[in-house]
């Protein structure tokens, strides 16, 4: 009997001929922040992917708040209460901040959208400020944020997120981490892909080191960044 939120098991993936992941064991817990980070290449967007439905599997298993979802399309996962925010292309830019937010809430009741819409922009008071301007012209923390509120909008358990500070200017990164881990009130699980492996490390309950499609390590947070040889290899030293 699995208590994982989001639990991974054997897990292969690739592209045709090409495989990309080599039996991936991995796991969140319930309300847990967990990070994926390593080299360029290692795959570990393709793992988000595979966990997301948009890569098929071709080993191993997935299950969600323990339900097996293996290989199931990315509708099937959201409807089961899995969200994902891709790096780049995760709002609609041409869309005003409400009509992103309104279509992160497709699937809800009208009073029940606007409910959650308003609890986004108490969440980020800056969606607010913006309501009426196209997504396109927000600045890439601001659009990062739309990008989470969207995807939290449905009350998902579990939340994928490739790269949440990409496209942020770097004294601002600090402040998505911040956001990110300001979830946990919400007991959404976390699980997050970073190339600025370190600050987020700082923002994150354990984190598992991939390198070539496999898992190398996997520990606490602390004991990462405290690891002189992860830190040499994957953390700038
Ligand atoms: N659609 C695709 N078709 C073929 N190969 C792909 C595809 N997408 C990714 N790859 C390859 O899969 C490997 C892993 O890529 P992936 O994006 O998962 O790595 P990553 O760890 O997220 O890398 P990065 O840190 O550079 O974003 C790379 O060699 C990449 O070229």
């Amino acid at each position: 009997m699995s208590g994982a939120a989001l639990k991974a098991e054997g897990l292969e993936a690739g592209y045709g001929p090409l495989q990309i992941l080599f039996g991936i064991d991995m796991e969140v817990g319930p309300g847990e922040h967990v990070l994926v980070f390593g080299p360029n290449g290692a795959g570990k967007s393709t793992l988000i992917k595979a966990l997301f439905g948009l890569v098929a599997p071709t080993a191993g298993r997935v299950t969600l708040d323990g339900q097996e979802v293996t290989g199931r399309a990315p509708e099937g996962m959201v409807a089961r209460g899995m969200a994902y925010v891709p790096q780049v292309s995760n709002v609609f830019a041409s869309m005003t901040v409400t009509e992103n937010l309104e279509i992160g809430g497709a699937r809800l009741s009208r009073a029940r959208r606007e409910a959650r819409i308003a609890e986004m922009i108490e969440l980020f008071p800056v969606l607010g400020e913006r309501r009426r301007q196209a997504a396109g012209t927000l600045s890439g923390g601001e659009r990062q944020m739309l990008a989470l509120a969207r995807a939290l909008i449905p009350e998902p358990s579990v939340l994928l997120l490739d790269e949440p500070s990409a496209g942020v200017a770097p004294k601002l990164v600090a402040q998505i981490f911040e956001l990110v881990s300001g979830l946990r009130r919400t007991g959404v699980s976390v699980l997050m892909i970073e190339q600025n492996a370190r600050q987020a490390l700082a923002h994150v309950d354990r984190g598992y080191v991939l390198e070539g499609g496999q898992v190398r390590l996997s520990d606490t947070a602390h004991a990462l960044r405290e690891n002189a040889e992860i830190g040499q290899l994957y953390l700038g030293g």
